[in-house]
This record gives structure tokens, C-alpha cells and sequence, in this order.
């Protein structure tokens, strides 16, 4: 064998060993580590991927439950996971042992594609950076800076009904416009009058291809596998695409800093959290890129959320038409139609606040929960977890325990009567939420999450929330048309994706009286000037 020969076997054979090694050491890797919650089998190399579905995995994740127990743990090929399907586990490690369950688990195309250098809170893994940013949003959304924004959520609501009377046809259109609204004006200082403006037309696109790219199976698993990330472009369509929509979001996103900062030099412009932060720079100590970048992950967290609670409502109203009917006596014997409620009226809807609640059990918006990674060994109930766990607080199972009876079924009443019961603590207390737990620490619901990593906008949603339900209610009747069916189907009825929404359903939506009508005219009329103020 001369010289060239023997090299070529050499380098063959080190080729082979490695290849040998890799493929043993990924096939170890994809078994369930000693004293791990238990699971369906896995196979080798992949773990458990080929047993989850893409898309709404929170429903597989319940069947899992149901079959192994609260704690289920996966293999996704090296990865491990646990989801946590009762509320006890999610209590005792996120919020219970919250300094070491507070990461977030590595996202190649969030954190190192779209949004570099750790500029949005979401994503942001745990530690200084994370805190940082955590602390600027605390800050902005305190409950005084919060509470300051009533006046423009209800303003921004009584558009909607205007909306509603005049193009009722639309409604799915102008409830989505009704939150981008509000965040635009409360974190630019921006107006979205119409679903139709540029700059709320654009944003959906930005906020969908977000959405899009993040769902589970939209990319190849190239955090699981991250040789994927070696791959050439021509190979990578994905990171192609992400490269695109980070491009599209960044003109999207300065063009609107460079609108809000024109239009604040308006004498009448109002304030807003871009302003505030901007004000506060050599405190919060973040560059304008920044600043720009906790407006849109505030814009982004708000926006989706919120509408899509209130769809789910809706949804909610056409299907049960005697909920509906109890949340119209509740505001009629309060506002008659004379006025639409205000926020001083709602203290005194318990049964309301209860369908709030209850939407929110029924069709959780991140059903699915944000996961959250371990950042060292840790043990729980005989179980042990490995640092870079990930876990998911699966809100789907937890909001169908045994404690809800029917859980499938839209049911306001289990608010009022059980121990988080809010009728005799809705009596003209301020606070819209008076208490977070029923007692041992459980929260209502954990729609929000749970831990530090908590949803920072709750109070604002909620009132969102609130203000909307009561004035919906009260301005009109919400039907199925005659020989409709309405799919309530979370599997069939709801869009899937990081975040469900409910598809379009057929609803005829009409004033409950000309005096209803009329108020809406009257009370559009005395907020347009309000509402001017934040441009056109
Ligand atoms: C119905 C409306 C909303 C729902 C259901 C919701 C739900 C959530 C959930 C599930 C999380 C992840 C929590 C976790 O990891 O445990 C989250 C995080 C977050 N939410 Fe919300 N949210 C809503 C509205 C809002 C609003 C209006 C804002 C801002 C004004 C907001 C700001 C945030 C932020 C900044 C985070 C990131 C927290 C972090 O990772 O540190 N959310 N939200």
C-alpha cells in the first residue's frame, strides 16, 4: 500500500470512529435519565419527537397525564422535558424554588437570529440581562403607571363598539384592532384607529411571522440537533427566513420609534412607556436600540393575548346564551341605557369577572404555558431533573383537574362558588383582582404562568378584559345565525400556533336597543378628542 492509500484509510477510518461515536453518544443521550418522571418509550437518536404532534402539543401533553401521571417526562433527541400537568408541582418549582426554574431553554432563531444580544424579555435567558429588563418593565407597568391607562382602554373600547354598530361584519377585525390600539398608544404614543392603518395592518404581519417561525415544527429542531445550525444557507431555508422577518421587523420597528418621537414633540402628545424610558436612560441604563426592543416584546406580549381572550369570550357568549343574558342583567341593573359602564362599575360585576375568569380556564391563550429551564440539578418527590431541563407548565391539564367539575363546559359559577369565590370580595374594592390565591398559594388560573417569569401585564390585561366584556355585553346581542353551528372545538375551532385563537365563527351582532345605539354615537363623539391626541 503506498503513502496516498494509507492517509485515505486513516482519515476513513477516524471519519467512521466519529461517526460511530456521535451516533452512540446521540442515542444514549435520547434515553430517559436515571430517576426521571416517566413517559411513553423513546426511540433511538430522536427520543420522544415522533410521538408529538407540531402543532397544539398541550393536548398530547394531557393525554400523557392522563396515562402517566402529573410529571411526565420527554426526550426530545438530547433534550429533556418535563410537563407539569397539575397545578401542585407548578406551585412547588416555579413559584416555590423560582431562583433555579426561571430560565428559558436555548432558542437559536429567537436569540441569535431575530433578536440579538438579548434584547427581548421573553426569550431572555435568566440572569443580570434578564433582569434588567425585567426590572425597566416592572417599572412601567406598576400598578399606578397601569392604572393611569383606564381612561385610554376605555376610550379604545367604546371605539370598538362604534366599530361594531357601524361594520358589525368585521368584528373579528376590530376586536384584534381594539388591543393592538391600546398598546400602540400606551407604549409609542401612537394612534391605530382602524384595522385597516398601515401601521396596525403591518404589525399583525409582524407579530403573525413571529408566531409562525416560534411554533413547534415551523424549523427544523435545530436546538436539539445544533450541527443543524453548520448547515449552508441553500440547506437552511429556515434561517433564510428568519433573516427576513428580523430585516421586516427592524424597518417595521425604528419607523415607529422615529413616528413616536416626532409625534411627542406634539404639545398635547401624551405620554408613553417610550418616553419614559427614554426620559430614564441614564437610570435603566439601555441604548435606544434597547428601548425600541422592550416596546415591540411588550407590543408583541400584549397584543395576541389579549384579543384573543376576548374572542374566546365571544365565543363563549354565542354558545351559552344564558351567560349572556345574566351578564346583561348584571350591567342593566347598574347602567341601564342611560350610559355604557365605566370603570368605577366594575367592582360591582362579580358575575362578569367570573366569565373573565372562566374564559381564561376554558381556552388559555399559551395553553401550552412558555417554557421555563432548570439552571442546576435539582430533586423533587423522588425525581431527579438535570440542569438545562426544560418544563412546561401545561395550562390545558391544570385548568381541567378534578376540581373543576365539567371541565370542558363554560361555567362562570365555579368563580362565584368555589375557594377562590369573588363575589364577596368584588364589593367595592379598588383593586380588580383582590387576591392571587386561594389560600395555599394556587393561583386562579395559570394562564399567566407562574414563578418569576410571571406575565408582567396581568393587571393591565385584566383590565383590558374587564372594561371590554362589560361594554360588549352591554351594547349588544351576540346570536349564532339560524342554522350555524359554531365550533368550539379547541382542536378543530381554534388556530394553532404558539398562541390559539379562535377561527372566525358565524355571530350576528346587534344593538340591544336604539338607545344603546345612540349612547355608543354620543360616547364615541365626547372620546374622539381624547383619542386624536395620539395622531391619526
Ligand atoms: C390575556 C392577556 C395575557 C396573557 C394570557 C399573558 C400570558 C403570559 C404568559 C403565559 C407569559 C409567560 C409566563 C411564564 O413564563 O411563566 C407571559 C409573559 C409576559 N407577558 Fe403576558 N400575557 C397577557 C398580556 C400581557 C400584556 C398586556 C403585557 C404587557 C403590557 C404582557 C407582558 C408580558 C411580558 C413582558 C412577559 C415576559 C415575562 C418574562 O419572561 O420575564 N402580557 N404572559
Amino acid at each position: 500500500m503506498n503513502t496516498t492509500w494509507t492517509v485515505l484509510f486513516v482519515v476513513f477510518g477516524v471519519l467512521v470512529a466519529i461517526a460511530a461515536h456521535s451516533l452512540v453518544s446521540l442515542t444514549l443521550a435520547s434515553r430517559r435519565p436515571k430517576s426521571f418522571p416517566p413517559g411513553p418509550p423513546t426511540v433511538p437518536i430522536l427520543g420522544n419527537l415522533p410521538q408529538l404532534p407540531t402543532t397544539k402539543s398541550f393536548v398530547k401533553f394531557r393525554e400523557l397525564g392522563r396515562q402517566y401521571g402529573p410529571l411526565v417526562g420527554l426526550k426530545l433527541g438530547p433534550q429533556n422535558m418535563v410537563i407539569l400537568n397539575d397545578y401542585k408541582a407548578v406551585l412547588d418549582l416555579f413559584d416555590r424554588r423560582g431562583n433555579i426554574y426561571s430560565s428559558r431553554p436555548d432558542n437559536h432563531i429567537a436569540n441569535d437570529i431575530l433578536f440579538q444580544n438579548q434584547v427581548h424579555a421573553l426569550f431572555t435567558p435568566y440572569g443580570d440581562k434578564w433582569r434588567q429588563l425585567r426590572r425597566i418593565i416592572q417599572e412601567l407597568l406598576r400598578t399606578s403607571a397601569v392604572d393611569k391607562l383606564v381612561p385610554l382602554q376605555t376610550a379604545e373600547s367604546t371605539q370598538t363598539l362604534y366599530h361594531l354598530l357601524h361594520d358589525p361584519n368585521r368584528w373579528y377585525d376590530h376586536i384584534r384592532r381594539y388591543s393592538m390600539a391600546v398598546m400602540l398608544a400606551s407604549i409609542f404614543g401612537l394612534r391605530g384607529a382602524s384595522f385597516d392603518s398601515p401601521r396596525v395592518k403591518t404589525l399583525w404581519d409582524i407579530t403573525e411571522q413571529n408566531t409562525a417561525i416560534n411554533e413547534l415544527g415551523a424549523t427544523p429542531p435545530v436546538d436539539i440537533f445544533p450541527f443543524l445550525k453548520l448547515l449552508p444557507d441553500f440547506l437552511s431555508p429556515w434561517r433564510i427566513w428568519a433573516r427576513n422577518i428580523r430585516k421586516d421587523y427592524r424597518k417595521w420597528l425604528f419607523g415607529l420609534v422615529r413616528e413616536s418621537r416626532e409625534h411627542s414633540a406634539r404639545p398635547d402628545a401624551p405620554d408613553c412607556f417610550l418616553g419614559q424610558m427614554f426620559r430614564g436612560q441614564e437610570k435603566n441604563g439601555l441604548d435606544d436600540e434597547g428601548i425600541a426592543y422592550v416596546g415591540s416584546s411588550l407590543l408583541e406580549a400584549g397584543t395576541d393575548t389579549t384579543a384573543s381572550t376576548i374572542l374566546s369570550f365571544l365565543l363563549a357568549m354565542v354558545t351559552y346564551p344564558s351567560c349572556l343574558r345574566k351578564c346583561q342583567d348584571e350591567v342593566d341593573a347598574r347602567c341601564g341605557t342611560l350610559r355604557s359602564p365605566s370603570i368605577d362599575d366594575l367592582d360591582h360585576f362579580p358575575y362578569i369577572r367570573a366569565c373573565m375568569d372562566e374564559t381564561l380556564r376554558w381556552r388559555p391563550v399559551a395553553a401550552g404555558g412558555i417554557p421555563h429551564t432548570l439552571t442546576q440539578d435539582d430533586h423533587y418527590e423522588g425525581y431527579f431533573f438535570p440542569k438545562g431541563t426544560m418544563f412546561f407548565a401545561n395550562t390545558w391539564s391544570i385548568h381541567r383537574s378534578q376540581e373543576f367539575a365539567r371541565p370542558d363546559d363554560f361555567i362562570p359559577e365555579r368563580f362565584l362558588k368555589n375557594k377562590f369565590g369573588i363575589d364577596q370580595k368584588a364589593s367595592g374594592d379598588a383593586d380588580i383582582h383582590p387576591t392571587q390565591d386561594g389560600g395555599d398559594g394556587r393561583r386562579i388560573h395559570y394562564v399567566f404562568g407562574a414563578g418569576r417569569r410571571i406575565c408582567s401585564g396581568q393587571r393591565m390585561a385584566e383590565h383590558s378584559l374587564m372594561i371590554n366584556l362589560a361594554k360588549l355585553v352591554w351594547a349588544f346581542n351576540f346570536t349564532a345565525p339560524p342554522n350555524t353551528t359554531i365550533d368550539t372545538s379547541i382542536e378543530t375551532g381554534y388556530e394553532g400556533g404558539f398562541l390559539v385563537n379562535p377561527k372566525k365563527f358565524p355571530v350576528d351582532i346587534t344593538p340591544r336597543s336604539s338607545a344603546h345605539a345612540e349612547v355608543i354615537e354620543r360616547e364615541m363623539k365626547d372620546f374622539t378628542p381624547f383619542l386624536d391626541t395620539f395622531g391619526k
